[in-house]
């Protein structure tokens, strides 16, 4: 990319930061502008993004387009999809899109088409799950299974867990998902308390399996089985595995045979659409998993063939950029108007977070600028009774994602006029809030003295000019959450490309895993602590203490 277009890019954007936040408010911007809605919105069929409610002018975007422009937004993008090896630090292609390119073109890793490879897991996998649904696959003692415990930790966790949240009202009667993460023991223990051996199936997930995590829970978990089935030969009808380590899954003592594979093209976490799915797979059926793949694979398409001003990811990347890096916001809130995606903020602070929370470049160079936000947040309306305050009134700029729903896949329909009122009810509110005048306006009617009124009115003031994205679809089917995840994965991977960061490592999650490994035995008391420095070894000391 020109480092000089991109330098020309930001200086026009820093003018424009300098000019929005002297001029802009949005609630004359909105009474000004009868077409303001019209002209900022993108669309995929009923997918629908509002983003008339940001800090943004028809010449911010333009600028803004130019940088992605600059960054060769496109021309990285199609490599992407290609197979090139753009995640450079490992030296591997980044495809988890090919996961989804149903019924695509050929995909070549080193001259070799990755579909039919692709295709064959799936198909593996659809067959399995039919043998467990239909009660054909039968544990040592001869039950079927009812229950199936999931263990993996961050993206071998995160995204089938969210999914399966997600997709609720389409889980299959008779099978129950759980999912154990934690090296907490209490996880795992809380998890198998209610759980019957003969009928329970562990699916150990992990892309290495080497991640302690995982392996130490997959160890308690084997010992559970055994000590409850006495015999060493149940573990082949109670464990499978999913990995791209198939020779260690061997190792565990887990057949291959019933081991579903991966590959580390496919980031952990990108891995959702993988045999990583495979909880997704026994909690909904394999064809709701399909549809959830066709969901991403419309996504894709639209992010490869839309202009940059009609394409979803890249506007919604191009506002991230604009707050981040022009506005100062630091963080992020993802707020779904949706019971059934209050695990969407976790599983997109792994995708974001993990992806560019970094300050080096691709080539290894130091960064001056900001890049990825903190991600958070909780489902609304539950938030709005939290942390919401902070949002309108507190010293943040905070920009938020509401999600939601036009309707709902339960019967109760007057609670989902509610939950949606509410969330546009925020979107409004942060936008427009309510000035000096019109709270003094209000208590005018009380019986407040003029001095209480002084005191009290600044206090009841909203200073707007709050932004916001409102992503609003038809329902959450599998097919629109695919969707979703998707979008927020390319919004993610374009502003990896504009802060010339390298999204798919994560090098920054090592030096715990290895300072972890060296305390172990300290805490455990047979090394001492005493060479670490003072703070950690007061601690060890502290802990052997109240250990007595
Ligand atoms: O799937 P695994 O190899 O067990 O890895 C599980 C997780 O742990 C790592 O430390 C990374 O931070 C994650 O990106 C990864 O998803």
């Amino acid at each position: 990319m020109s480092t000089e277009n991109m330098t020309t890019c930001w200086d026009k954007l820093d003018q424009l930061g300098a000019e929005v936040s002297k001029n802009l408010n949005l609630r004359k911007a909105f009474a000004d502008d009868p077409a303001r809605f019209d002209r900022f919105q993108v669309a995929l069929d009923d997918l629908f993004v509002d983003y008339s409610k940001n800090l943004i002018t028809d010449d911010v975007m333009a600028a803004l387009r130019e940088l992605a422009k600059a960054a060769q937004v496109e021309s990285w993008r199609d490599r992407m999809f290609a197979g090139d090896r753009i995640n450079v630090t490992e030296n591997r292609a980044v495809l988890h899109t090919a996961l989804r390119n149903l019924d695509g073109d050929p995909v070549m890793v080193d001259g070799h088409d990755i579909m039919p490879d692709i295709k064959d897991v799936l198909a593996r996998m659809k067959a399995f799950a039919a043998r467990i649904h239909t009660g054909d696959w039968k544990g040592h003692t001869g039950k079927a299974i009812t229950d199936v415990v999931n263990i993996g930790i961050g993206g071998s966790d995160l995204g089938p867990v969210m999914v399966n949240e997600a997709l609720r009202p389409y889980h299959i009667d008779g099978i129950r998902c759980h999912f154990v993460s934690n090296v907490d023991g209490a996880h795992i223990v809380d998890t198998l308390k209610d759980l019957d051996a003969e009928t329970t199936l562990f699916i150990i997930a992990s892309k290495t399996f080497t991640t302690d995590e995982t392996l130490t829970n997959a160890y308690s978990a084997r010992d559970w089985l055994i000590g409850l089935l006495k015999d060493e030969a149940a573990v082949a009808k109670h464990f499978v595995a999913v990995s791209t380590a198939l020779d260690k899954v061997a190792a565990f003592g887990i057949d291959t045979d019933n081991a579903f594979g991966f590959w580390d093209w496919v980031g952990g976490r990108y891995s959702l659409w993988s045999a990583i799915g495979l909880p997704i797979i026994l909690a909904v059926g394999y064809d709701k998993f399909e549809e959830l793949l066709r969901g991403a694979q419309a996504m894709d398409n639209h992010f490869q063939t839309a202009p940059i001003d009609q394409n979803i990811p890249v506007t919604l990347a191009l506002i991230g950029v604009w707050y981040r890096n022009i506005l100062g916001a630091s963080s992020q809130a993802i707020l779904p108007y949706d019971q059934h995606l209050s695990r969407l903020p976790a599983y997109l602070q792994q995708a974001d977070m993990e992806s560019n929370g970094k300050s080096v470049t691709r080539d290894g160079k130091p960064i001056f600028y900001e890049t990825g936000p903190i991600i958070w947040g909780e489902p609304g309306t539950n938030g709005q009774h939290a942390f919401y305050q902070l949002i309108h009134q507190g010293t943040e700029l905070i920009p938020v994602d509401f999600i939601v729903a036009a309707n709902a896949l339960h019967p109760l329909a007057n609670h989902h006029d509610k939950l949606v009122a509410n969330c546009f009810a925020q979107a409004e509110a942060l936008m427009r809030g309510k000035t000096e005048a019109e709270v003094r306006d209000e208590l005018s009617g009380t019986n407040l003295t003029p001095a209480e009124i002084d005191v009290l009115a600044p206090q009841k003031v909203f200073a707007g000019n709050k932004p916001s994205n409102m992503i609003l679809y038809k329902q959450l089917d599998p097919f629109t959450l695919g969707r979703l995840v998707a979008m927020y994965e390319h919004k993610i991977f374009v502003q990896g490309i504009i802060w010339n960061v390298n999204s798919y490592d994560q090098w920054g999650v090592e030096l715990g895993k290895q300072l972890a490994k060296e305390l172990l035995p300290m805490v455990q008391a047979t090394q001492s602590g005493d060479a670490r420095d003072a703070s950690t070894a007061g601690l060890i000391k502290q802990l052997q203490a109240l250990r007595g």
